[in-house]
């Protein structure tokens, strides 16, 4: 992999996993800065990264070949109008991570067509199990695409949409849905716990059950989901009980509409910031 100088603007949550998970992959430290608006989380990311720091978004932009633009969708505009009044942009690629944003609308803010390419992540990227959508206008070339796909590989799994509305999609399916599986285990350890077990027996329990579940989902691509549910599933007994409790309740229309929540709000998003 090239290891570009590469800036992030903003070091909140999905900035740190992302920097977290490439140290740990061996990115050099020292071709990485991060900027960030108040200092405590900029403190903890030198200290326990060992990654450039700065208050500055133009000394970030300035350090970089490559600036991956992290801070919510509603500071954007602000950060961009800054950064360009300081910065010439030539010869920089721009990684958006933010949800909703489209890649016109950024190279309006930026104030001018430069390179960008979006990338939707999650936040299990800190462990290198992240999962991130990519998208690039054709003009982008292949050596930045390429660049992009292994600084997101080096963290996680990757998928390239061809249409830019389909990381719509990905917010849907894995950039939000961390957020969905730690309320169903909440949900579970909160039953757990009315059933008699201490907070942390439930834990236990359930995450496990998770790790588990999602393992042997992982390495049976062969078997579809329904056929690895059927083998937990005795007729007549207690899996089929509960799962007939879930499907009565309508588990895949809950869920079909919260994912369409999340597209929604992203669609939205596009036309507020
Ligand atoms: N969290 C997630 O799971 C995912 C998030 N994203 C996207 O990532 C982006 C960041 O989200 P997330 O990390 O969760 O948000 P956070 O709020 O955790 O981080 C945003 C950071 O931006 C900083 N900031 C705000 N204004 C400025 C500024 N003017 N200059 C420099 N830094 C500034 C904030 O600093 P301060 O500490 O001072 O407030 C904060 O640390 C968003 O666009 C979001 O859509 C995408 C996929 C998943
Ligand atoms: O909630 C959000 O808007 C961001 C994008 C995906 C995850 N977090």
């Amino acid at each position: 992999m090239q290891h570009r100088k590469l800036a992030f603007i903003g070091a909140g949550n999905m900035t740190r996993s992302i920097v977290a998970g490439l140290v740990s992959s061996g990115y050099p430290k020292e071709a990485i800065i991060a900027s960030n608006r108040s200092r405590p989380k900029l403190d903890a990311l030198q200290e326990e990264l060992g990654i450039n720091v700065t208050q500055s978004n133009d000394e970030a932009c300035q350090f970089a070949d490559a600036i991956v633009l992290s801070v919510k969708p509603q500071m954007m505009a602000d950060v961009c109008a800054a950064m360009q009044q300081q910065t010439d942009f030539s010869g920089k690629l721009f990684i958006s991570i933010a949800a909703g944003l489209p890649v016109s609308r950024l190279q309006e803010m930026l104030g001018g067509d430069y390179p960008v390419v979006r990338v939707m992540p999650n936040t299990p990227s800190l462990l290198g199990m992240g999962m991130s959508g990519l998208y690039a206008q054709d003009s982008v070339s292949q050596a930045d695409r390429d660049y992009v796909a292994d600084v997101m590989a080096a963290v996680g799994k990757t998928l390239w949409v061809e249409q830019e509305d389909g990381i719509n999609g990905v917010i849907a399916a894995a950039g939000s849905s961390p957020a969905y599986f730690f309320l169903f285990l909440q949900a579970m350890q909160d039953e757990c716990m009315a059933q008699g077990f201490s907070k942390d027996d439930a834990r236990l329990l359930v995450q496990q059950a998770m790790l588990g579940a999602a393992q042997m989902v992982c390495e049976n691509p062969q078997l579809e989901l329904s056929e690895l549910r059927a083998q937990v599933t005795s007729k007549g007994g207690t899996t089929a009980a509960a799962v007939n409790s879930l499907i009565d309740s309508d588990l895949q229309q809950i869920v079909a509409k919260a994912m369409q929540a999340a597209v929604a709000r992203a669609e939205e998003m596009a036309t507020l910031f």
